[in-house]
């Protein structure tokens, strides 16, 4: 009988040396860096910077970079006819999918041969992206209100700058400082299943959009980067702390998954979690919301005394991303803002040395058979 391995688990299929998540030590290291060192220091450009070439930049390389990336936000006119296209019910993982698919059919780069793969191109598409997707998911978060896109500011970080485009004004230092800490922390997590569709596509030597729109589609699903969605949708069924333990009884009788929960390498908590727990402190602090804060607690409480499955990075950034006030909806769009850093550096990886990922199946369909004649 051929060795089954459902699902992948436990399948060592490439090395990498872009993130290693050790859930023996509960570390997770960028490029060597553990993430919570990198999360306290460093600005997210610093970060994309460490995880595309290895290295943490000078502060010369760091300034170049924020400025192309500054330069690089603004969306196209293109961008925007899009956005007005589609559906105002499309779900923004679906339109953020749609643009990224528009971004790379519209980006001349690609025509000539060999410009698929092209390391140096594709450096700079992952730029591009990079700088492009604050832009469509703030305009994605505020058309869902109606309103009209803000254009980026070019005298704002990041993070700021990302806050700026989605509520036309800045929260405080503090509230800033949290959205940097998750973009950070869902920056990079190994071969988990968005990257891994990353890095299939990408090692059929198609270019750079196409695996990435596949990562999005991987990443949609409530099993993966959705959870941070599927969470807050939760909170709002339990309503509040009093309800979790006959809501709890309820949810496990009838063998739902709880968001927010469990995780297939880590399963005695997720590193992350200690570090995004203390930015949401900040922001229940700032906002005094103890409802939430309580509901938060006891769930997680409850949840792992019955079963002992502990919380993953999704189940405080989704509380985080609502004090904040983006639409739980966008929740997702933003885990795909900060992951396009570790997608396109596996991409460019898988491609510097590639072989195309074919596994094998085994066959359990009917035996051989012949269509009747006559
Ligand atoms: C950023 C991220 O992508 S992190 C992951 C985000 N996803 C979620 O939060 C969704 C909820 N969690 C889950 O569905 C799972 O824990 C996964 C998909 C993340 C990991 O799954 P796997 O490693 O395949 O573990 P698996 O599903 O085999 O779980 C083992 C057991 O724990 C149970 N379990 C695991 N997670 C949960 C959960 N969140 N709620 C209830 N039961 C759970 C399973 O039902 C299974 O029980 P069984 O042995 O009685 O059948
Ligand atoms: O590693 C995984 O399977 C999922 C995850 O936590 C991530 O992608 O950040």
């Amino acid at each position: 009988m051929t060795d089954i391995h459902k699902g992948l688990a436990g399948v060592v299929v490439d090395t990498t040396a872009v993130s290693k998540v050790n859930p023996e030590t509960n570390s997770l290291l960028y490029r060597g860096y553990p993430v919570q060192e990198l999360a306290a220091t460093q600005p997210f450009e610093a970060v994309t910077l460490l995880l595309w070439h290895g290295e943490l930049p000078t502060a010369d390389e760091l300034a170049a970079f924020e400025r192309e990336e500054r330069a690089l936000r603004p969306l196209d006119p293109r961008t925007l006819a899009l956005l007005d296209t589609l559906p105002g019910t499309a779900h923004p993982m679906d339109v953020v999918r749609t643009v990224v698919s528009q971004l790379g059919a519209c980006d001349d780069t690609l025509h000539g041969p060999g410009a698929w793969t092209d390391p140096e191109l594709d450096l700079a598409r992952a730029r591009y992206l990079f700088a492009q997707l604050p832009t469509v998911v703030a305009a994605v978060q505020r058309r869902r209100r109606g309103l009209a896109p803000i254009p980026p500011r070019d005298d704002l970080d990041y993070a700021s700058n990302f806050l700026w485009m989605t509520f036309g004004e800045l929260p405080s230092a503090a509230a800033v400082d949290v959205f940097r800490v998750s973009m950070v922390l869902y920056a990079e997590h190994s071969f988990n299943a968005s990257t891994f569709t990353a890095r299939v596509i990408a090692s059929t030597t198609a270019d750079l959009y196409s695996a990435v729109v596949g990562a999005i589609g991987a990443l949609k699903g409530p099993l993966h980067g959705g959870a941070n969605e599927a969470v807050m949708h939760l909170f709002d069924e339990i309503g509040s702390a009093e309800r979790v333990g006959p809501w709890l009884d309820r949810a496990l009788a009838e063998k739902r998954k709880i968001m927010g929960f469990g995780h297939r390498v880590y399963k005695r908590g997720d590193s992350r979690v200690p570090t995004m727990r203390a930015a949401l402190e900040v922001l229940l602090e700032e906002s005094g919301d103890t409802g939430l804060a309580e509901l938060y607690e006891t769930l997680e409480r409850e949840f792992v005394a019955r079963k002992g499955i502990y919380p993953n990075l999704d189940y405080p950034s989704g509380p985080a991303y609502r004090l904040l006030g983006f639409d739980t909806e966008i929740f997702t769009p933003l885990f795909v803002a900060a992951r396009v850093t570790g997608w396109t550096a596996h991409i460019m990886e898988q491609a510097a040395a590639n072989a195309l990922i074919r596994p094998l199946s085994a066959y359990d369909g009917p035996e051989e058979r012949h269509v009747p004649q006559g």
